[in-house]
C-alpha cells in the first residue's frame, strides 16, 4: 500500500529541547492511523512539522510521496488539518467556516452546509463564544473536513466531547475512511475510543516514534496467554515441559496454570491434558488490553520497530 505520509529521521529542536527525535512515520492511503502519546511526547509538533506550520531541524517530510517544496505545498491542499479550535468569537459556525472556505478557496458553496450536517451543528444558531468545548471540536474537525481532502490530521479531536460525541465522532471517521477512502491520523494521550477507531498505531514518547504498528498485529500479541484449570498442576507442567520445547508458565494456586504465547496450541494443549488423564475445567484465552499493551512499551523505554 502506497505510503501517502512518510517522514524520515524528522527531527526538530526547540534550542535545546529536542521535540521530535529522528521521527520516521509511515501512514499509508486509507489508514486510520493512531498517533498516540503522553503530554508532551511531540505529536503537534510533528504535525506542525508536517503541515509546515513549524520549520523541521533535519529529516525529511515526504507527502503523497514528494519531498521537494512544491510538491509539499500541493500536497497541503489536499489535506484537512485540525489543531485546536481558532475561530472568531462574534460569529456564528457557519459564518466561521464560510470564511475559511473562502480562505481555501473552495468554490462550492454548499461546502459549509455539508460539513455542518456531518458533526451535527448545522442547527446551531449562537455565536462560537457561547460554544461547550465539545461544540468548538466539532466545527473544528467541520473545517478540516471542508473540500473532500484525501488526507484529514485530527490533532487530539475528542478533547471535551463527551462519550456520545466520542461515539459519533469515531462513527463519522469510520464513515467518511469507508466511502471516501478519506485517510485519517488522529493524535490522542489516550488510547481510549482511538483504540476501537485506529487501523494502525504510532506511539510517541519523549520526541521518538518507538513503535508502528497495526491493529490486527496489536490484536495477536495482546491475546498471548492461555489459562488453564486442570485436576492436577503439577501433572499439566510435567506434560507442557515434556512435550513443548521452552515453554513458558507460571502456575495460580493449586488448579490454575497461565501459559504465555501459545494461543494457536489451544487444541494441542487441551488434547495433551485430556488423553493423559486429566479433567480439564476452563481453557480459556486472554487478552491484554491495547492500553496494557502501549503501557509496557513505554514502561520497557521501547524498541525503534519501523
Ligand atoms: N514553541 C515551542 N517552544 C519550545 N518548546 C516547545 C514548543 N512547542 C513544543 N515544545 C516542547 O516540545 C515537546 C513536544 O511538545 P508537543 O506540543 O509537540 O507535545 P504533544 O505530544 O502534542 O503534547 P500535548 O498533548 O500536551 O500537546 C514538549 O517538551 C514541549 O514543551
Amino acid at each position: 500500500m502506497e505510503n501517502l505520509i512518510e517522514t524520515i529521521d524528522l527531527t526538530k529542536r526547540y534550542s535545546k529541547a529536542v521535540a521530535l527525535d529522528s521521527v520516521s512515520i509511515h501512514v499509508r492511503q486509507g489508514e486510520i492511523y493512531g498517533l498516540i502519546g503522553k503530554n508532551g511526547a511531540g505529536k503537534s509538533t510533528l504535525f506542525k512539522t508536517m503541515m509546515g506550520l513549524a520549520p523541521k531541524s533535519f529529516g525529511e517530510v515526504k507527502l503523497f510521496g514528494d519531498s521537494s517544496n512544491s510538491g509539499l505545498n500541493t500536497a497541503h491542499q489536499r489535506m484537512g488539518f485540525m489543531m485546536g479550535a481558532h475561530f472568531f468569537p462574534y460569529l456564528s459556525a457557519r459564518e466561521n467556516l464560510e470564511y475559511f472556505r473562502k480562505l481555501k478557496g473552495i468554490p462550492d458553496k454548499n461546502e459549509v452546509e455539508r460539513v455542518l450536517k456531518l458533526v451535527e451543528m448545522d442547527k446551531v444558531k449562537k455565536k462560537f463564544k457561547s460554544f461547550s468545548m465539545g461544540m468548538k471540536q466539532r466545527v473544528s474537525i467541520a473545517n478540516a473536513l471542508m473540500g473532500y481532502p484525501d488526507i484529514v490530521v485530527l490533532d487530539e479531536p475528542i478533547n471535551g466531547l463527551d462519550p456520545q460525541g466520542i461515539a459519533d465522532f469515531r462513527h463519522l471517521v469510520q464513515k467518511l475512511n469507508k466511502e471516501n477512502m478519506t485517510t485519517f491520523v488522529v493524535s490522542s494521550h489516550i488510547l481510549g475510543e482511538l483504540g476501537m477507531m485506529a487501523t494502525r498505531f504510532g506511539f510517541i514518547h519523549n520526541g521518538q516514534l518507538i513503535e508502528e504498528i497495526d491493529r490486527e498485529v496489536i490484536r495477536n500479541k495482546t491475546k498471548e496467554q492461555v489459562i488453564v484449570k486442570v485436576s492436577d498442576v503439577e501433572k499439566a507442567a510435567y506434560l507442557l515441559e515434556e512435550n513443548f520445547e521452552s515453554i513458558e508458565y507460571t502456575i495460580n494456586g493449586d488448579k490454575e496454570l497461565v501459559i504465555l504465547k501459545m494461543t494457536d496450541r489451544t487444541a494441542d494443549i487441551a488434547s495433551l491434558f485430556v488423553t493423559n488423564g486429566l479433567s480439564l475445567f476452563k481453557l480459556d484465552t486472554q487478552e491484554i488490553s491495547i492500553e496494557d499493551y502501549y503501557l509496557n512499551l513505554i514502561a520497557e523505554g521501547g524498541v525503534k520497530n519501523v
